[in-house]
């Protein structure tokens, strides 16, 4: 079984990924990890973010098996992996990777911007997570204080806005639900409750 969980910066689909995965038994992939790995290979070594070819190049060597959500977390690598996620290319290479997870046994759940629509349309269920601006900036920056690192509310809501508009008009791929996609508005539920309200989803699909 797939399930793909796709949504904007900080709706809770990674954290809903994760324990969707537990539940089933099944992998888990974070593609925004694949694609702020490349980010980041490219900002350690100088190289301009623009260069589709090198950035090809280095998601070539990526390992899937080895991506650190702590090392790669920053805001400045999250602003450089939504920059980089416009080359046409790098999408192509990075959805190849995540097909190939995506298909090996028992199955997967992997979220990101477009793997309703574009990574894995036949996915057996699709869950589209959202939350208002200011709750996905309020989450984001206590995530962030929670680590020892700085973040202040009006900055961190910038950054996700501007992130989300640039995600969602690019021309390749851009953030949008898969049209039979399940929307799921956390902004008035815990983590516990929207992950019930996901199981339920899962569930209901699945039997029908
Ligand atoms: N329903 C929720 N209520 C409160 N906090 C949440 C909820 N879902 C996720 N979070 C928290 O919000 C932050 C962002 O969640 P995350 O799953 O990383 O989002 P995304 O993968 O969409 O960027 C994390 O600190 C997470 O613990
Ligand atoms: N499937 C995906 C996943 C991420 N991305 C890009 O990668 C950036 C970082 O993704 P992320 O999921 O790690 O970001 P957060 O939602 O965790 O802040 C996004 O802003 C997108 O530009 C994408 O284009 N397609």
């Amino acid at each position: 079984m797939i399930i793909a969980i796709d949504g904007p910066a900080a709706s809770g689909k990674g954290t809903l990924a994760r324990r969707i995965a537990a539940h089933y038994g099944l992998r888990h992939l974070d593609t925004g990890l694949t694609y702020r790995a490349v980010a980041a290979a490219l900002l350690a070594r100088g190289m301009p973010l623009g260069d589709e070819a090198v950035a090809i190049a280095t998601a070539r060597n990526l390992d899937l098996g080895h991506l650190d959500r702590e090392l790669l977390s920053s805001h400045e690598i999250g602003e450089a992996a939504s920059r980089i996620a416009v080359l046409p290319g790098l999408r192509e290479e990075l959805v190849r990777l995540q097909r190939a997870f995506a298909s090996e046994p028992p199955g997967a759940v992997l979220d990101g911007r477009d793997i309703g629509t574009v990574v894995c349309p036949d996915a057996a269920v699709k869950l589209y997570a959202t939350a208002s601006p200011t709750e996905r900036a309020k989450r984001r920056t206590a995530e962030l204080l929670s680590k020892g690192k700085e973040a202040d509310l009006e900055t961190v809501l910038a950054d996700l806005q501007r992130r989300d508009a640039r995600d969602s008009s690019r021309s390749v791929a851009p953030l949008k639900p898969a049209e039979d996609a399940h929307l799921l508005d956390t902004s008035e539920m815990d983590i516990e409750t929207a992950f019930k309200a996901a199981v339920d989803i899962v569930d209901s699909v699945r039997a029908a």
